[in-house]
């Protein structure tokens, strides 16, 4: 069985800026070293209920579903299926919602990195009825891998590839780990849902919901010039045999479907990726830059050139485009690297 992903799990609830800012540290140590971090779910931004809500509408609805912006009155801005329209509302507040755990772990980055003001991040992501942006809340179903009996023992659920956004929000149920992630020595490391269970470490609340899977996709990663790492990642079917990662409860069986939910987080459309007002940030590019290997990114990193590389300074929303550019370039010259396709 490969070696779980060993992830830390932050609790980001502390209060205090001395708190705050130990906090601020361990995210970015995380997100600069792995690209993922589990934040503890402590019900207070996301109650458990809105997420076991969330889970309750795709498991009726079995199918994937993008959900784009809703407007003031709680009412999605784009056709959605008959059997989502009853739930628009409930809908819209767990988007919300997910959107204010983004903003408040973009405003432990600023803080983390010493971005002056701290709030530079997150201000970008404020959201109003007039500031579209590419942030997308998806509902996914992944179908009985009996369903599909002719799959080869190399397919996987969901193609290698790395998130667009700035950071990605993901919920899993219980017992349906399948995410991977690349790690930098080129091997496939699985990332449990539960992984105080999976690490021994701990008794596992039975009460109390997983904690959330973060990982910072290619915008925030370009911003900060590489320093934050979008980790390439996959979904893999669940192993022949009923194997699951050490620890984990449940059993993925052939016979079961896979759900889970994943927020992409972007700043408005308009918003210039200009360089970011940190030291830290500056002084990893120079670093960088002096870096004779650093043409070519490592192993598990994802997205495009860093932000100090380029000349013109992109907006999010063209940052967006190029981005889905290479996806399809990528498809059609036969590599099937599926990507976020958020639009
Ligand atoms: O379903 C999952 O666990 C991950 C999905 C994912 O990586 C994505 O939709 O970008
Ligand atoms: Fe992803």
């Amino acid at each position: 069985m490969p070696e779980a992903a060993s992830l830390p799990i932050i609790d980001v609830s502390a209060e205090g800026p001395d708190n705050q800012a130990k906090v601020a540290k361990a995210l970015v140590d995380a997100a600069a070293e792995y690209g993922f971090v589990y934040i503890k779910n402590s019900g207070l931004d996301l109650t458990h209920e809105q997420i076991e809500n969330a889970f309750a509408m795709v498991g009726d609805f079995k199918e994937g579903f993008n959900f784009g912006a809703f407007n003031a009155s709680g009412k999605a801005t784009q056709s959605i299926p008959s059997s989502m329209e009853l739930h628009q509302v409930e809908l819209a507040a767990f988007r919300e919602a997910c959107h204010s755990v983004c903003r408040k772990l973009l405003l432990l980055f600023g803080i983390g990195l010493e971005v002056s003001p701290p709030d530079f991040f997150a201000k970008a992501h404020a959201t109003a009825p007039e500031k579209p942006s590419g942030s997308i809340l998806r509902f996914l179903y992944y179908p009985p891998p009996s369903a599909t009996p002719d799959a080869q023992d190399d397919d996987v659920r969901a193609g290698a590839h790395s998130d667009y956004g700035s950071v990605t929000l993901l919920f899993r149920l219980p017992g349906q780990a399948g995410l991977e992630i690349l790690t930098p020595s080129g091997a496939w490391a699985p990332v449990p849902v539960s992984p105080a269970a999976s690490s021994g470490e701990g008794e596992d609340d039975d009460e109390a919901p997983p904690p959330i899977l973060v990982n910072i996709g290619d915008l925030l990663s370009y911003w900060t010039n590489g320093l934050l790492r979008s980790t390439v990642h996959r979904v893999a079917f669940p192993a022949a045999g009923g194997d699951t990662i050490r620890g984990e409860k449940g059993k993925e069986s052939a016979a079961d479907p896979r759900y889970s939910i994943v927020y992409f987080c972007h700043p408005a459309d308009d918003t210039p990726l200009a360089a970011v007002p940190s030291e830290r940030v500056r002084s990893f590019s120079s670093e960088k830059k002096n870096d004779l290997a650093g043409a070519a990114p490592a192993a598990g990193a994802g997205g495009a050139n860093s932000q100090s590389q380029q000349g013109k300074v992109l907006t999010a929303k063209e940052h967006l485009q190029s981005r889905l550019r290479a996806t399809y370039l990528q498809m059609y010259s036969g590599e099937k690297e599926g990507g976020e396709e958020s639009t």
